[in-house]
């Protein structure tokens, strides 16, 4: 339902957007994952027409957004980062002005209300001033409004972002809701790994706005399958078995913290055995040793070289 062809975005000369291709089918969530400032935003705003692509097209249907803004924003739902609410007045007040922009009345509006309330967990609130609501509400109402108009894909800005824990289950869910139970195609940034992991079908990880890799979270998984992760825990801080281990080829990347030494190797590099050895050899204890599974942030860390909270 939505395509972005080499979508790019310049300012004074410098592509903060770089070329992205990504596309949403119908009933789709995707995550567009990257740390502060990797263009995610500017991605969104370009997509819901709120800002001119300097080259590239965004097709949603088939058709020009660029050409037709008028007539496919009504399809799109977006919840921006920023709030924007009426502070004196109710939540129910808020979504009737919001309702109005979408040219909505009577009591097609007042359901409307009751039903985007509902679905946000807000309906025993709805008139209370939102001036009285914490950061979390509010953005429930933000999301509340983006769905009045019933659009088939709704666009959301790292939505959790700086605000309390039971809101950000709410939003969770309500975005789980939306999706699954009511097929409603979501576009969901954040750069939250795991909230992307456990709400997106896809995802597309974004660094210095280019796209640098995409695909279920298997698909990316597999980028590392050569790889093991191994966790090493001391029973003493040991400069020179992090030493040792460092020298060995088979060992990708290495960090250690106190006790701990949390290495990425070559998959059955055989280098617990050579770390057991090492470790008798040099008397410090190995008190436990596991080896995981690369995790997505692993995956990020590997393609970017930073973690994604850099
Ligand atoms: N109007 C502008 N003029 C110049 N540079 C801009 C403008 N808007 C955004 N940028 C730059 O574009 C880059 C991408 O910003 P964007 O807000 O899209 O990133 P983001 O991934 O959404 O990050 P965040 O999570 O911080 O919002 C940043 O380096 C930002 O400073």
């Amino acid at each position: 339902m939505l395509e972005t062809t080499e979508l790019e975005k310049r300012y004074k000369g410098k592509a903060v957007v770089d070329k992205v291709n990504l596309y949403l089918n119908e009933g789709e969530s995707i995550g567009l994952l990257g740390p502060n400032g990797a263009g995610k935003s500017t991605t969104i705003s370009m997509i819901s027409s709120l800002l001119k692509p300097t080259s590239g097209e965004v097709h949603l249907y088939g058709k020009s957004m660029i050409k037709n803004p008028s007539d496919l924003r009504k399809m799109i739902g977006v919840v921006p980062q920023d709030i924007a609410l009426y502070e004196d007045l109710s939540a129910f007040e808020n979504l009737q002005f919001f309702g109005r922009l979408y040219q909505l009345g009577g009591i097609e509006l007042k359901e409307k209300i009751e039903e985007t309330l509902q679905i946000v967990g807000l309906t025993d609130r709805k008139k209370e001033l939102v001036k009285t609501f914490s950061g979390g509400m509010k953005r429930r109402i933000n999301i509340a409004a983006a769905l009045l108009h019933n659009p088939k894909l709704v666009i959301m800005d790292e939505p959790t972002v700086g605000i309390d824990p039971q809101s950000r289950n709410h939003i969770l869910e309500t975005v789980r809701l939306l999706n699954q139970e009511k097929g409603m195609a979501v576009l969901y940034t954040s750069h939250y790994m795991e909230e992307v992991e456990q709400l997106c079908d896809r995802m597309y990880i974004m660094d210095h706005g280019k796209v640098i890799a995409s695909g279920t979270k298997t698909e990316l998984q597999q980028i590392l399958s050569e790889e093991d992760k191994i966790l090493i825990q001391l029973n003493a801080p040991c400069k020179e078995l992090v030493h040792e281990l460092k020298q060995l080829e088979s060992v990708k990347e290495l960090e250690e913290e106190e006790n701990q030494i949390k290495l990425i190797t070559q998959r059955n590099s055989g280098i617990l055995m050579q770390s057991v050895i090492a470790a008798e050899r040099l008397n410090v204890q190995i008190v436990d040793i596991r080896v995981n599974s690369p995790s997505l942030e692993d995956v990020f860390l590997h393609l970017t070289g930073r973690t994604l909270r850099d």
